[in-house]
């Protein structure tokens, strides 16, 4: 008898996921969580410490002694670091399954109190605790590259990774029947009235954080109408409020943790106030157990969570006009051309 060992790609191979920004939050609880849903997966954790990089992978380790976990050093602030990264991604592995863009900063100064108090007794309430619009003073410095910082981490470094790393995405990776998703951390703090196609970095401006999440949900849509013919598919995920690094630079952990009441009390009425990591990475890891050709590309998935504290996913349109969203790829690719140019890539 002869048996038909011909099996295609999808059941022979152990799926891969890149996490950038794994060491930490939302990324190393999502890590976790891939773990436990699927314990062939093979782990790439792309930080910028490479020690906070290996003592995720210990701990990540700890629960499941036998999988593999990998660390590699980029730094999306960088775009050498984002070459040299993607070049030992792609000798390791040929096929990416799901690429989480997830690294992310805001860096805050301080909290404007009076608008708060202003706001609290407001019908902009529910808004700004879901956006935080108005709320925070930031500021924004310029990288050895030259560009905006928070746009160069949030959004540049992640596209520069994903134009290094096409020929391992989708069925350009050489196997005709390889799919690739691309997972955005984006945020409900992306404000379209916050970004402005002149000035794409946000130079002017005084929300960057805000401008760079709206930036990456136009470029997923944008990505989705260029490369969905290579089985690449790219969604936006806003993780909800959660207690993270992130938000322990914006008040300390102390106010965070006194808040809790009032923030699952806020649960009512702003199902957004995920608060835990856990609840956080719903929509992430949910995104990865979907069948992605069958998701609209205009959709932006959503962490949120019930009075009593359970997480579920929820979508909302974004109504991205795709030209928009090619104008500003084309933008992307000019300055990533100048860029290699620079360092002679
Ligand atoms: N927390 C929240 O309420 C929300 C968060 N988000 C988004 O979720 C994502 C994850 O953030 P969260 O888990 O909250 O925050 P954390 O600060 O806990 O995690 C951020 C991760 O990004 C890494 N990172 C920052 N800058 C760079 C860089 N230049 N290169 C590589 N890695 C970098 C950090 O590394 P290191 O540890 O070395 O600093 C860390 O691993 C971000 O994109 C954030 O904008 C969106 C909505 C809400
Ligand atoms: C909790 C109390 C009593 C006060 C905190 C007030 C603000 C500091 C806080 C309210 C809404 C928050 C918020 C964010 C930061 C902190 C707030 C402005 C984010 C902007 C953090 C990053 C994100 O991506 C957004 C989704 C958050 C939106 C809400």
């Amino acid at each position: 008898m002869v048996m038909d060992v011909k099996k295609n790609f999808h059941q022979t191979h152990s799926k891969v996921a890149v996490i950038t920004g794994a060491n930490a939050g939302i990324g190393f609880t999502l890590a976790e969580r891939l773990l436990k849903a699927n314990h062939k997966i093979r782990l790439c954790l792309a930080c910028r410490n490479y020690d906070k990089g290996q003592a995720a992978a210990k701990a990540l380790k700890e629960s499941s002694p036998d999988v593999d976990i990998w660390v590699v050093l980029l730094d999306t602030s960088s775009v050498e670091s984002v070459y040299a990264a993607s070049k030992a991604i792609k000798e390791r592995y040929d096929h990416i399954d799901y690429l989480y863009l997830n690294a992310g900063m805001m860096k805050v100064t301080g909290v404007d109190w009076h608008y708060f108090w202003k706001g609290l007794f407001s019908s902009r309430v529910f808004f700004m605790f879901t956006t935080g619009e108005g709320l925070l003073k930031q500021e924004d410095n310029v990288t050895n590259d030259g560009l905006q910082n928070v746009f160069q981490t949030n959004v540049f470094g992640h596209y520069v990774l994903i134009k290094e790393l096409e020929d391992v995405l989708g069925n350009l990776s050489g196997k005709p029947d390889g799919t690739s998703q691309l997972i955005w951390t984006s945020s409900s703090a992306s404000l379209e009235h916050k970004f402005d196609i002149e000035d794409f970095q946000h130079k002017k401006g005084n929300d960057p954080y805000s401008s760079s999440k709206f930036a990456m949900d136009v470029i997923s849509v944008g990505l989705n109408s260029r490369m969905n013919k290579f089985n690449i598919f790219s969604h936006a995920v806003c993780p909800g409020l959660v207690m993270t690094n992130l938000t322990y630079g914006i008040l300390p952990q102390w106010f965070w943790t006194l808040s809790l009441p009032l923030l699952w009390l806020l649960r009512f009425f702003v199902p957004s106030m995920t608060s835990t990591t856990d609840n956080g990475s719903e929509a992430l890891l949910w995104l990865s157990q979907q069948n992605p050709s069958a998701l609209d590309p205009q959709s932006k998935f959503l962490s949120e969570v019930s009075v009593l504290n359970k997480p579920f996913v929820a979508t909302k349109q974004m109504n991205i006009d795709p030209d928009k969203a090619e104008r500003l790829m084309q933008e992307l690719d000019r300055l990533d051309l100048s860029l290699r140019a620079r360092y002679k890539k």
